[in-house]
């Protein structure tokens, strides 16, 4: 532990090479994992470290919004799976001709494969109605949830766990299957587990389906649009 001093501060000295280059390495390797998980349960050291890394997360207000619901068992994990194909057969129908065929040879999730389902939720009544931060935008809870998510990816990434994000359901169905509460909104649902392999890039890069867009393009200096400094 670093000495605080009385207002409960410790210097803010900066990262070795090796620790920033590990944070970087972490980004960057980060994958979304369909399909490459191995079927042994994770061990709950691994785990709580993840939840613990989540759970570490900035939100809004420090409310802390987030409950995750750890899935184990293959009964459940199937029925979800049953909610996402039906859902995903609607989706296929809403692109045309080629793509369709595209997105249908895509795999687009690894629930029942993935040892582990999280289902990581948001309870916008978490710390009452009015909470600093949020008054003017109700969906920095939401927001705040899904910096837990991030956070659990990338720590996952540094344990050889590969995440993939599964957001192809009706929020109903999900609700249905684990007993949300109506009020608690469903942010996602994580496939966990081991991976040996990783793409080198996005999978759906990797396939032809959208490439990563150039950094310049996106950013804009003292006004939208304005891409000249
Ligand atoms: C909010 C949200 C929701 C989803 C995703 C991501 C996020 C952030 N992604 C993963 C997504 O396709 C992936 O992140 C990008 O393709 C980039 O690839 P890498 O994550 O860098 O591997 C995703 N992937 C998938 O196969 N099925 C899905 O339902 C979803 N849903």
């Amino acid at each position: 532990m670093r000495p605080f001093d009385e207002d409960g501060l410790s210097a803010a000295s900066g990262f070795s090479m090796a620790e920033r280059e590990a944070v970087y390495h972490a980004i960057m390797t980060r994958r979304d994992v369909r399909s490459q998980f191995q079927p042994d349960p994770l061990p709950e050291d691994v785990v709580e470290r993840l939840l613990t890394a989540a759970h570490h997360a900035p939100s809004v207000g420090f409310m802390q919004p987030w409950n995750f619901i750890m899935v184990r068992s293959a009964e459940v994990r199937a029925r979800v799976r049953d909610a996402f194909m039906k859902a995903n057969e609607e989706a296929a129908l809403l692109f045309e001709g080629e793509r369709r065929q595209a997105y249908r040879a895509l795999k687009l999730e690894g629930i029942v494969e993935a040892p582990l389902g999280i289902c990581v939720t948001c309870d916008p009544t978490r710390s009452g109605s009015v909470v600093l931060g949020r008054t003017h935008n109700p969906r920095m809870d939401s927001y705040s949830t899904v910096c837990a998510v991030q956070n659990l990816w990338l720590a996952a990434r540094a344990e050889g766990v590969g995440i993939g994000w599964v957001s192809i359901f009706h929020e109903d169905d999900l609700k249905a299957i684990l007993g949300i509460p109506d009020h608690i909104e469903v942010v996602a649902w994580l496939c966990a587990g081991f991976v040996e392999r990783l793409y080198d890039e996005p999978e759906l890069a990797a396939k032809g389906w959208r490439q990563r867009l150039p950094l310049e393009e996106l950013v804009f200096h003292d006004g939208w649009g304005r891409r000249e400094r």
